[in-house]
């Protein structure tokens, strides 16, 4: 057990330092753990701090004007009273897991050890007083300083409580810049196939987070080389494409769509095998659109340069996102330029041709099928700039 005391308190902490003084004078133990305590002391910043406690979750409601029962049954309540919603957890002991997802019954524990032993990795098995003083039972902060992941206690039984912990050790490497211990990595490389069981939703958190990461070939070489891939949705005959993006991601992607781009650009999808791969990891309809766009035009800069209809269909900000692909991929860097051929388009979307559907129907064209076809032959040739975007100019071309 070391000894840690922090000073200064990101101010996130000292909001919620009133919901542990609150809780500790009722006679209860509450203290805040898991990544804020972690990215505390890496020095990082934190986005949410999760509180834990020895107190019932009937014994914080208590304590509490305005409480929300977000998770009851895990023993989290919701606490209202200091602005900002803060989730306070009972401490919950090991109990015996059959379906490699979430405890077959959940134990409510007045013991903060016994809570903290049930935590995946060391690093996050930290906890905080609020008087800033760190609480280390498994020498977690040895690990933070010697940038490792090491499961608590026995790696097996810590990936059989929960599957999706082996993507999260991955990310973890990926997102800290972090080494796996070889017993961890081992533990990973013989559970593998148990992701499988694991909802698709979360391990495409895990996945992303890990593409977006500071170190994604970290990342990514302890996923292949541990064999995780190979339980991904869609991801089968990938594995040298996979290996190759290990080599070459050097930083994380900017965003989601630009992590999703890269696997399918990598995996040199075309338009109509970008949805089914996209739908069997379950995202949002939006993303498949975005996805599809960027990775075509990700799939032509990787050849040559982008024609004024090209660049069109692409669009804006996702121009930005094909370009960062194609750049990993091999291209050159043609940011500044699709910048200046995007903002040199005649228009940018259909909104902005100048006559309508409507327009050309008063003109005389008959509506149907044919209509549709003049109005994109009109948009194509405004944009390519053989036509000038003016609605008399339009419709005679039509006529
Ligand atoms: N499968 C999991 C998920 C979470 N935890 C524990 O619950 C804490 C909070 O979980 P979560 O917010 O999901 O992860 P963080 O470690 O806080 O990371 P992030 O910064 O992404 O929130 C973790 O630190 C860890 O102690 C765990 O043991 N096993
Ligand atoms: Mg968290």
């Amino acid at each position: 057990m070391n000894n840690l005391k922090l000073e200064h308190l990101p101010q996130e902490f000292e909001l919620a330092r009133p919901v542990l003084q609150t809780i500790e004078a009722a006679g209860y133990e509450a203290y805040f753990v898991g990544g804020s305590v972690r990215d505390t002391i890496l020095g990082k910043k934190i986005h949410d701090v999760d509180i834990a406690t020895s107190a019932y979750p009937e014994e914080v409601k208590r304590l509490f004007k305005r409480t929300v029962d977000t998770g009851i049954e895990h023993g989290t309540v919701m606490i209202l009273d200091h602005g900002t919603g803060y989730e306070t957890t009972t401490f919950r002991s090991e109990s015996t897991y059959t379906d490699y997802r979430r405890p077959d019954q959940v134990t409510f524990v007045r013991s903060l050890a016994e809570d903290l032993k049930r935590r995946d990795f060391t690093i996050n098995a930290l906890a905080m007083k609020e008087n800033g003083e760190v609480i280390d039972l498994f020498d977690g902060l040895a690990d933070l300083s010697a940038k490792q992941l090491r499961a608590v206690g026995d790696p097996e039984q810590r990936f059989h409580e929960d599957a999706l912990r082996m993507m999260r050790a991955v990310r973890f490497a990926s997102q800290l810049d972090f080494t796996i211990v070889p017993a961890t990595l081992t533990a990973i490389a013989d559970h593998a196939s148990l992701l499988a069981k694991i909802a698709v939703e979360r391990t495409q958190v895990e996945l992303l987070k890990l593409l977006q990461g500071q170190t994604p070939k970290r990342g990514l070489a302890a996923f292949m080389t541990t064999g995780l891939w190979q339980y991904c949705p869609e991801f089968s005959g990938h594995e040298a494409s996979l290996n190759d993006l290990s080599e070459r991601l050097s930083t994380g992607m900017s965003s989601e769509t630009a992590a999703w781009s890269l696997l399918t650009t990598q995996f040199s999808l075309d338009a109509s095998q970008i949805s089914p791969f996209l739908k069997a990891w379950k995202t949002a309809n939006q993303m498949i659109t975005d996805v599809q766009a960027t990775t075509t035009a990700a799939r032509l800069l990787l050849e040559r340069e982008l024609q004024p209809w090209e660049v069109y269909q692409c669009g804006g900000e996702r121009l930005t996102i094909a370009n960062e692909v194609a750049l990993i991929l091999g291209a050159p860097d043609r940011g500044s330029q699709l910048a200046t051929q995007w903002a040199d388009l005649p228009i940018q979307s259909k909104k902005e041709l100048a006559v309508t559907g409507r327009d050309l129907m008063q003109a005389g064209v008959q509506p149907g099928p044919q209509l549709g076809q003049d109005l994109q032959t009109l948009e194509q040739r405004v944009v390519c700039g053989e036509l000038t975007n003016d609605a008399s100019q339009l419709i005679a071309a039509i006529q």
